[in-house]
C-alpha cells in the first residue's frame, strides 16, 4: 500500500493507494504534516511506502521520523521519468510538473497531451505523442489573483472565488470577479486555441484545486481530473519499480 504526498505551495494533499485504487484522500496545512501523516499511517497500517513530490517550503527532515514505518520514495529531477525532457532548464523545472507529465504519458499513451494544473499557480505542460516534454506556461492562480489585487492596491477588497454574472462588471466586486474569473477562462481558452493552431489533435487534462470550478465554465468540454497529480505520483512510483 502506498501513501502519495503532494506538497503544494499552499497545502498538502495525500492519498492512499492499493495498486491503482485510490482508497483515501486528505488535505491539510503544511504546518500539520507530522500529525497528519502519523494519523494516516495509523489508519492504514498496510502502507509500506511514502512517495513524496514537493514544490513547497517543507523541511525534508520532516520525513525522517517516518522512515522506520515506511520506505521513503522522494521524487527528484534524478528520478526515472517516462518522457524525454526538452525543457531548457530541467534542473529548475517544478517536480509537480514533471510528475503530471509522467502521469499524462503513462495514462494516455501515444498521443499529444496538454496538462493544465489550476492551483496556486496555473501551469500548462505539453508532452507530444513521441513522449517529448516541451514545457508550457506558468501564471498566477485564481486565489493568487484575488490576493494580489487586494495586496498591491489601496482600495480593492479581498474577495473569494465567485463566478461573474456578466462580463461587464457593474460594481467593484463584480468587476473584480469578471477580471479574475473571466481573465482565467479567457487565458485557458486562448492557450488551448494556440495549441490547436499548432497541433491537430491533443487531449486536455485539467487538474488542481480550481479544476472543477473551471471545467464547468469553459467553452471546451473538459473534464476535471481532480486527483491527477496524486494518481500520477502513484504511477511514477510504479514505473520506477519496473
Ligand atoms: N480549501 C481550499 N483551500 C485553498 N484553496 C482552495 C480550497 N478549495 C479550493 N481552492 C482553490 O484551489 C486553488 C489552489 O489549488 P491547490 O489546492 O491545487 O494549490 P496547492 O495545494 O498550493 O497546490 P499547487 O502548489 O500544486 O498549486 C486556489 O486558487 C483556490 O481557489
Ligand atoms: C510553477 C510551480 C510553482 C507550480 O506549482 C512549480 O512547478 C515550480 O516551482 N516550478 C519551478 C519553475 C518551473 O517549472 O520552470
Ligand atoms: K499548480
Amino acid at each position: 500500500m502506498l501513501l502519495a504526498v503532494d506538497v503544494g505551495n499552499t497545502r498538502i494533499k495525500a492519498a492512499v493507494f492499493e495498486e491503482n485504487t485510490l482508497l483515501d484522500v486528505v488535505v491539510f496545512d503544511l504546518k500539520m504534516v507530522e500529525n497528519e501523516i502519523d494519523f494516516i499511517l495509523k489508519k492504514h497500517p498496510k502502507i509500506n511506502t511514502i512517495a513524496v513530490a514537493s514544490v513547497g517550503k517543507l523541511d525534508p527532515a520532516a520525513w525522517i521520523s517516518f522512515e522506520d514505518k515506511a520506505k521513503l520514495f522522494l521524487i527528484t529531477p534524478q528520478t526515472k521519468f517516462p518522457f524525454k525532457n526538452r525543457y531548457a532548464t530541467p534542473n529548475s523545472l517544478g517536480i509537480d510538473r514533471m510528475v503530471l507529465a509522467a502521469g499524462a504519458v503513462l495514462q494516455f499513451p501515444r498521443q499529444n497531451r496538454l496538462v493544465i494544473d489550476a492551483g496556486t499557480c496555473i501551469t500548462y505542460d505539453f508532452i507530444d505523442e513521441k513522449d517529448e516534454y516541451w514545457g508550457g506556461a506558468i501564471s498566477p492562480g485564481i486565489r493568487l489573483r484575488y490576493e494580489a489585487l487586494h495586496q498591491f492596491t489601496a482600495k480593492l477588497p479581498l474577495l473569494t472565488r465567485q463566478a461573474p454574472e456578466n462580463f461587464i462588471g457593474h460594481s467593484t466586486s463584480e468587476s473584480i470577479h469578471s477580471g479574475v474569473i473571466g481573465g482565467v477562462l479567457h487565458e485557458i481558452e486562448g492557450f488551448i486555441a494556440e495549441y490547436q493552431a499548432q497541433y491537430a489533435k491533443f487531449i486536455i487534462i485539467l487538474t488542481g484545486g480550481d479544476a472543477e470550478f473551471l471545467a464547468n465554465r469553459l467553452k471546451n468540454t473538459i473534464f476535471a481530473h481532480s486527483n491527477f497529480l496524486l494518481e500520477s505520483l502513484n504511477q511514477t512510483f510504479q514505473y520506477n519499480q519496473k
